[in-house]
């Protein structure tokens, strides 16, 4: 028999996400939560809010995320891969630090974190790392020692996660009608994020225009295209666009955005787009909102035939590769030379943040990166 897969020096596993209202009473609270001393103009908070209100003041965020942590639970349980796995939020219930006061109770002293998002910027790697220091701080406040935690390598290049991706841009030009399948665009859709934090994103020496952000997401979105011509036996422009766009007007965030692209591909005689939400794990508001209703309505106002591709979800594979990457890890914490799967040009990515990756406006403390303060 195979022998069981070893997570050791690790003894969590800790799914850390954004969090989202759970009712309409929430969503107010939420907001506050989210924008907290960022400048978000009270106009887009209001006009967030109404998204939320159409969905029942509910976000689809923490379902996914409990069908996600049930798919992983099961993966390990089926692998014979003996790690607890916790849940834990920046923005809702349950939060970061109510979870590590739970882990620390139940005696947890190296916990892996596995963030909800894949690529490297401020909102989806540093600030991450901030909520993990909060909590390790609240922890000390407290009189309780706190476990030490490291956080996983970004994924957005892992086989896992980017043949998922590819298989459901596949299927979503099958649902087009056939007359328009062959020329169909790709719109890699991710979230926009303020050009000077794209330029400090991931490490220093990359810093520059767009930098690791845009970067990570066009060798993504690259070899899902490759992929998805040989698939399909057909030639798919591509382009990486934004969307969900907030902060003052008079700020530079990255363009183009989604809907102004499906205009510019309906004027320049595009038979169909396909968005792909290729940076987002799971269909969550600004998927459901932002692209399925908003965007959606554009193309179909304008008359250009559009579907919108599948997240990873809780795929098999996305999950598989949330073990890879965790015995991955485990293995190069014990010192060994663990093979490392990535697809594109850039390779694997590193385990630990340097020392300025990703900063934010104002320094603070982060977890689980070379500038630590804790363990
Ligand atoms: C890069 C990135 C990701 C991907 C990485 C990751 O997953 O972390 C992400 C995810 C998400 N963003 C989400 C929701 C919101 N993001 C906001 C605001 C902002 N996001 C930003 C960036 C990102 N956001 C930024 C630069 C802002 C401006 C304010 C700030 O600097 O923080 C606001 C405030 C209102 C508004 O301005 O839109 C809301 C409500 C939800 C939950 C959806 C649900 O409920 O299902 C998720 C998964
Ligand atoms: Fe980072």
């Amino acid at each position: 028999m195979d022998r069981a897969p070893v997570s050791a020096p690790y003894d969590a596993l800790l799914l850390l996400s954004f969090g989202g209202p759970e009712g309409p009473d929430d969503v107010i609270p939420f907001l506050e939560n989210v924008t907290r001393g960022r400048g978000i103009p009270r106009e887009r908070l209001a006009a967030v809010g109404a998204h939320y209100h159409l969905f029942g003041g509910v976000s689809p965020i923490n379902e996914q995320n409990r069908t996600l942590l049930a798919a992983i639970r099961a993966d390990f349980a089926e692998y014979g891969l003996d790690l607890p796995v916790y849940w834990g939020n920046r923005n809702w219930a349950p939060h970061v630090t109510d979870t590590f006061r739970e882990m620390a109770a139940e005696g947890r002293r190296r916990v892996l974190t596995l963030a909800t998002s894949a690529y490297a910027s401020y909102s989806g790697c540093r600030q991450y790392r901030e909520d993990l220091a909060g909590a390790l701080a609240a922890l000390e406040d407290e009189g309780v020692e706190p476990p030490r935690v490291d956080k996983l390598r970004h994924y957005f290049n892992h086989p896992g996660f980017l043949d998922t991706v590819t298989d459901g841009v596949v299927a979503a030009i099958e649902r087009l009608p056939s007359g328009v399948r062959d020329g169909a665009h790709l719109a890699f859709c991710t979230h926009s994020i303020p050009d000077a934090s794209a330029d400090t994103s991931g490490p220093p020496p990359g810093h520059g225009p767009g930098g690791a952000y845009v970067a990570q997401h066009l060798d993504a979105a690259r070899t899902v295209a490759e992929a998805v011509d040989l698939a399909t036996g057909a030639t798919h422009p591509w382009r990486l666009v934004y969307q969900s766009r907030s902060g003052a007007p008079s700020t530079p965030w990255l363009e183009p955005d989604v809907n102004d692209h499906i205009a510019a591909l309906r004027e320049s005689g595009a038979p169909a787009v396909v968005m792909v939400p290729i940076g987002f794990v799971s269909d969550h508001m600004e998927v459901r909102y932002d692209l399925d209703t908003e965007a959606m309505d554009t193309a179909e106002k304008l008359g250009l035939p559009a579907v919108r591709s599948a997240t990873v979800g809780a795929d098999p594979r996305f999950v598989a590769a949330i073990r890879d990457l965790v015995l991955e890890r485990a293995a190069a914490e014990r010192g060994e030379t663990p093979r490392r799967a990535a697809l594109g040009r850039l390779g694997p990515g590193h385990d630990l943040c340097p020392v300025g990756c990703c900063p934010g406006r104002a320094p603070r403390p982060a977890a689980a990166g070379a500038d630590s303060p804790y363990a």
